[in-house]
């Protein structure tokens, strides 16, 4: 399944192809023309999902015959049973509530952008968005719109891509960089194999690989590897020290039982490399390492900032969350393989507020469409993530002694952060994750509030200008589609 997959390409009537990585990626990011966003989003689903339809059937019988054998009642509960949690569903769902009013009011905003640029045609500003028009294949992060709904155009810009270009950045420089911010810290360096062995860009040779960025452990203690078409934007600098963050867990581990070489829960694991990005991120870093020239802290710049990190980090939450939620089901049987599609779109509508922009049946398989479905990687794990990594930056930017709004908090150089987060990864799994977590932040709970003090600014701004516009918040006209396009 992963090999069709990522060979799977979107062709032209003309007879040009376009693989995702990066051609049909950057369509989606950055065309605004309906049917061009369409083209590619549908030509993605029948090219990659719909053929993985029965391959996915018969996975699921195999994955559930091989818990059932170890013990569990199907191949989802053997999945969460990794963060030893009792309450995990209870805790989720918690979160969820806790966050779904921040969600609402960046729907309720973004789209109100889309409808000034798409009109009445394309959005009803009391139903759910056509889920091609976000900016990403999956409309998972919403970056890629940024242009569309930045809240004062005239303030501070924040994407540093056009000063790596310009500056003649490249993939190496790009992973160095990450490496010096590591280091920074007083946390581990990449060893030289990991130098030489690393695939860093695509190659040019004509092999086909796995585009889809992934970090490596080989558990011999030496052998250390990332595998990633990196492209010189921003968005990839940030890609880039998610993956760094899996080989410093790898690294601070290894000397650990081969048993113990995990992240305290594979949350844990996600959230190392995005908890120092958070610090990259700001645009005081950015001009610290000549990627914005002119930074001004005032209100309007912060607002500007805050929605730039909301497409990505509120965003998700819905999609990171709902992932899982059809796969537990698949594997408890709640949905039989007739319903796949249908339930699918039932949780994209109910958790992110989106519709198809052409109509699915049971011929296709939508799912399959996302990486990680025919890959067989669990998802939950990114929505724990995101969760917890404002938990671990505020617990950082305190022991940096931070002072200041949290979001404007770079840990850059704090030995002391670096010691509370290396000493947290040495443990590997060899201790109960709420230990690990209170041994960072001084509790033993996920918790939201952090993320919430983080986007504070933002909340307040959201919620006044969605009340000026009298914006419905969610979507009570479910049933509205989208006219059919042209
Ligand atoms: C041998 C192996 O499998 N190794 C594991 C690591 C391990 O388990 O040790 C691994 O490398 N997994 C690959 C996966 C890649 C990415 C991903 O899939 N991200 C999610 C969600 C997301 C989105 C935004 C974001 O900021 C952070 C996450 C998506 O793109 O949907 C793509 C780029 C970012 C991370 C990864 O690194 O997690
Ligand atoms: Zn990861």
């Amino acid at each position: 399944m992963e090999t069709k997959y990522s060979i799977a390409e979107v062709c032209r009537t003309d007879g040009t192809c376009y693989p995702l990585d990066p051609d049909l990626q950057k369509i989606m990011a950055e065309s605004r023309d309906y049917d061009e966003l369409l083209f590619a989003w549908k030509g993605w689903r029948d090219a990659a999902g719909k053929i993985l339809r029965e391959d996915y059937k018969r996975y699921v019988e195999l994955a559930n015959k091989a818990a059932t054998l170890n013990g569990h009642t199907d191949n989802g509960a053997f999945w969460r049973s990794l963060y030893e949690t009792p309450t995990f569903e209870e805790d989720l769902e918690a979160l969820w509530k806790e966050l779904e009013p921040l969600y609402l009011n960046v729907h309720a905003y973004v789209r109100r952008a889309l409808y000034k640029h798409y009109g009445t045609k394309y959005i009803n500003l009391e139903g759910p968005i056509p889920a091609h028009l976000l900016g990403n294949m999956w409309a998972q992060t919403w970056s890629g719109i940024m242009d569309l709904v930045m809240p004062y155009p005239d303030a501070t810009q924040v994407d540093a891509t056009p000063a790596m270009v310009a500056q003649g950045w490249n993939s190496t420089r790009m992973f160095q960089e990450s490496d010096r911010f590591f280091t920074s810290m007083g946390l581990l360096p990449m060893p030289q194999e990991f130098w030489d062995k690393s695939m860093l860009e695509k190659p040019s040779d004509g092999r086909q690989v796995v585009c889809h960025a992934s970090a490596w452990d080989f558990y011999n203690r030496k052998d250390f590897r990332i595998k990633q078409c990196t492209v010189v934007t921003m968005d990839d600098l940030i890609t880039v020290h998610h993956e760094m963050g899996h080989v410093q867990y790898f690294l601070q581990y290894k000397d650990q039982p081969v048993s113990f070489r995990d992240g305290a829960n594979p949350g844990f694991h996600e959230a190392i490399g995005d908890v120092l990005a958070l610090s990259v991120s700001t645009p005081k870093h950015l001009q610290s390492i000549g990627l914005l020239d002119k930074v001004e802290s005032n209100h309007e710049s912060d607002i500007n900032f805050l929605m730039s990190m909301a497409l990505d980090k509120i965003a998700f939450l819905p999609f990171g969350y709902l992932m899982d939620q059809w796969r537990w089901k698949v594997f408890d049987g709640r949905i039989p393989s007739s319903e796949y599609n249908k339930e699918w779109w039932n949780l994209r509508l109910k958790y992110q507020g989106l519709c198809p922009p052409v109509t699915r049946t049971e011929d296709d398989f939508d799912p399959g469409a996302k990486f990680h479905i025919p890959a067989n990687v669990p998802y939950v794990r990114y929505f724990v993530s995101f969760i917890i990594q404002f938990q671990f930056h505020k617990a950082l930017c305190d022991a940096a002694n931070h002072v200041g709004p949290l979001h404007t908090c770079d840990i850059y150089q704090s030995k002391e952060a670096g010691k509370l987060l290396g000493d947290v990864m040495k443990l590997g799994y060899s201790k109960p994750w709420p230990e690990a977590m209170a041994m960072i932040t001084g509790q033993s709970k996920m918790s939201a509030q952090p993320l919430m003090q983080y986007f504070q600014p933002l909340i307040q701004w959201l919620e006044e200008e969605n009340n000026k516009n009298n914006e419905v918040r969610g979507w009570p006209n479910y049933n509205w589609k989208p006219s059919d396009p042209g």
